[in-house]
């Protein structure tokens, strides 16, 4: 890989590499544009192939959180971490609070929180070392986990792409197909059976499937077998790229909606579900309910204002819509339009000089 002009296409200002020897870390914090405000994006903790992977992976999530936090109307950049590692094995305390001084040396460029293989644990570690860390525990008067906030804005989001696909946005007795019951899944899933959907799941986890069968009365099938189930909505909430060419000659959903990240395997085939008729609500503006919470503890933190942005991802997702029926684009365009068009006119109305404490007058 060619760092420099990867960096240099896709427009990002900083890579960070970071290692301590003693508790293991290393780590890599990719910042991708900080046009709107601090970049705010999680850390997220793997057993990468090789470092090259893992250089990509951070790169390509911290650009997927500018997008994602521009379109959710937030004054926050796009910025991502990756550790590599095993989060099951290889986690100790002087890794994350090393992690930590690495933040606390941006200075407040990068803000981070959790994502796959971190925890709320774990940012109580990096706390110790920074503020510029979010989703902490409740009681720093923080948001804690934010898990079943997401599902609550993948709920809304998958309510406005319904009234498209079906002329109303109830959800009773539609057929819902979930990929990975886990920790968004289980609480949407909450939410859909508590409006009456009949729920169709599955897990490489068993007992993630046990448990969705028991408490919701849903219908377990393989995990190969869930692309082709009889259903209304699919609602993919494991891994990324599973919208590709073998799964949708197989889907029946006339919605796609979930809280997976990178739903899409390339972008072509976000073109061919919109040329097949399929809503897809984009992954990044539906999923944003997790963001949208950790950032509002940098107002200091509240829960009802917290949910009230995100109830709104409803709207979001409709205009998504709006947008994909005014130009005859698909959804995962026009959602990238949105993002774009925020980060554009906010670099237009900030063009303005401020004057700030490193300035040449400051220095007299
Ligand atoms: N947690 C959040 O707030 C948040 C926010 C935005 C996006 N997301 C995204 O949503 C997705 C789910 O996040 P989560 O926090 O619930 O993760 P999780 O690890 O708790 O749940 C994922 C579940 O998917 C299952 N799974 C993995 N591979 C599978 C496969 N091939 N088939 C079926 N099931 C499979 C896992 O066993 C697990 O139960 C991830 O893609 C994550 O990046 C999460
Ligand atoms: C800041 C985090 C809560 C972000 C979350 N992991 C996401 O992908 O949106």
């Amino acid at each position: 890989m060619e760092i420099f002009k990867y960096l240099e296409t896709y427009d990002y200002e900083q890579v960070v590499f970071c290692q301590d020897k003693e508790s293991g870390l290393k780590a890599i914090i990719a910042i991708h544009d900080t046009t709107l405000g601090p970049a705010l994006g999680g850390t997220r903790m793997w057993t990468y192939e090789s470092e090259e992977a893992a250089i990509e992976d951070a790169l390509r999530l911290a650009k997927g959180m500018t997008y994602k936090n521009a379109a959710a109307g937030l004054n926050l950049g796009g910025g991502k971490t990756v550790i590599i590692g095993d989060p099951r094995k290889d986690k100790n305390e002087a890794m994350f609070r090393a992690f930590g001084r690495y933040i606390q040396g941006l200075n407040g460029r990068y803000i981070t929180a959790e994502d796959v293989g971190t925890t709320v644990a774990d940012m109580d570690l990096i706390h110790e070392e920074t503020d510029y860390v979010t989703g902490i525990s409740p009681s720093f008067g923080s948001s804690g986990n934010p898990s079943p906030v997401t599902a609550f804005g993948v709920y809304r989001g998958m309510k406005a792409a319904a009234k498209e696909a079906f002329g109303t946005d109830s959800l009773e007795g539609k057929k819902i197909a979930i990929q990975g019951v886990g920790n968004v899944a289980y609480s949407l899933c909450e939410y859909l059976h508590e409006e009456g959907a009949q729920l169709i799941v599955t897990d490489i986890n068993k007992e993630a499937v046990q448990r969705a069968v028991e408490a919701f009365g849903a219908t377990a099938v393989d995990p190969d077998d869930i692309y082709g189930v009889e259903c209304d909505i699919y609602a993919p909430c494991a891994l990324g790229a599973t919208i590709n060419d073998k799964t949708i000659p197989q889907l029946k959903a006339r919605v796609i909606a979930g809280s997976a990240n990178n739903q899409l395997k390339e972008t072509r085939h976000g073109d061919l579900i919109h040329e097949l008729g399929i809503v897809y609500a984009p992954d990044y503006v539906i999923n944003s309910g997790g963001v949208i919470n950790v950032a509002d503890e940098l107002y200091g933190y509240n829960y009802d204002r917290a949910m009230k942005k995100v109830e709104g991802l409803y709207d979001n997702i409709a205009k998504v819509i709006e947008i994909s029926k005014r130009d005859g684009i698909p959804t995962y365009l026009a959602a990238d339009r949105l993002a774009e068009e925020r980060i554009a006119t906010m670099a237009k109305s900030r063009s303005q000089f401020l004057s700030n404490g490193h300035n040449i007058l400051s220095r007299r």
